[in-house]
């Protein structure tokens, strides 16, 4: 059976690669199952931090390793939270942190002007030196709400309004969020494109 380790210290991404892998046949370990620090994610792009992770996580297990660096873009932010999605209200903030200055942010912005987009870029690496790295990177349009609903998914799901389902991404089940989200359209991508590799 072949082996990965998911490189993420997120519980919430966990659950949703774990969901979408398994069916596969490979033995996806969560990389908290070895006591290594994370990395830093010293990039400026989705992709460049994606690598990073991946890299670190290949270098400490020796396995093949695939990461996630995800987060939301803001039109009226010009793109911001971006790839500081994850430490937007500071360096220890937590999920509820984030939703609290982005609301606060957006308080003038009418709702007609609040879209915004998760992206997910997922890297894998099939050892610490691989250099044709498999990189995908899945979108996924909304608008923010202006109070959050929904006690599903995890980070900015509560405020993600999709406007076709009439709900916040926290109101669907890991299921129906997989469908949509950007998480569950990059991990198609990359099953696909690892079969076709192999
Ligand atoms: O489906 C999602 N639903 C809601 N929020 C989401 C989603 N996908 C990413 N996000 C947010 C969470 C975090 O604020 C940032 C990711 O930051 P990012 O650095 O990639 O992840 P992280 O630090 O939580 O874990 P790790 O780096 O160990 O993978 O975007
Ligand atoms: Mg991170």
């Amino acid at each position: 059976m072949q082996e990965l380790v998911l490189a993420t210290g997120n519980k919430g991404k966990v659950v949703e690669l774990e969901a979408l892998l398994q069916p596969f046949g490979w033995n996806v370990r969560p990389q908290s199952a070895w006591h290594f620090a994370e990395a830093e994610e010293t990039g400026l792009t989705f992709i460049e931090n994606a690598i990073l992770k991946a890299r670190h996580a290949a270098q400490h297990t020796g396995l093949p390793a695939l990461a996630d660096d995800s987060g939301l873009a803001v039109n009226a932010l010009q793109g911001a939270p971006g790839i500081y999605s994850a430490r937007y209200a500071g360096p220890e903030c937590n999920d509820q942190d984030n939703i609290e200055k982005l609301l606060d942010t957006l308080k003038d912005t009418a709702p007609e002007q609040r879209q915004a987009s998760f992206h997910c870029v997922l890297a894998y690496l099939r050892h610490a030196n691989d250099p044709t790295p498999i990189i995908c990177h899945g979108r996924w349009d909304g608008m923010i709400a202006t109070t959050p609903q929904g006690e599903q998914g995890f980070g900015y799901d509560p405020v993600f309004w999709i406007p076709e389902l009439n709900c916040t991404a926290a109101q669907l089940s890991t299921a129906q969020k997989q469908q949509l989200s950007h998480r569950g359209q990059a991990l198609r991508q990359f099953v696909k494109q690892l079969q076709a590799s192999l």
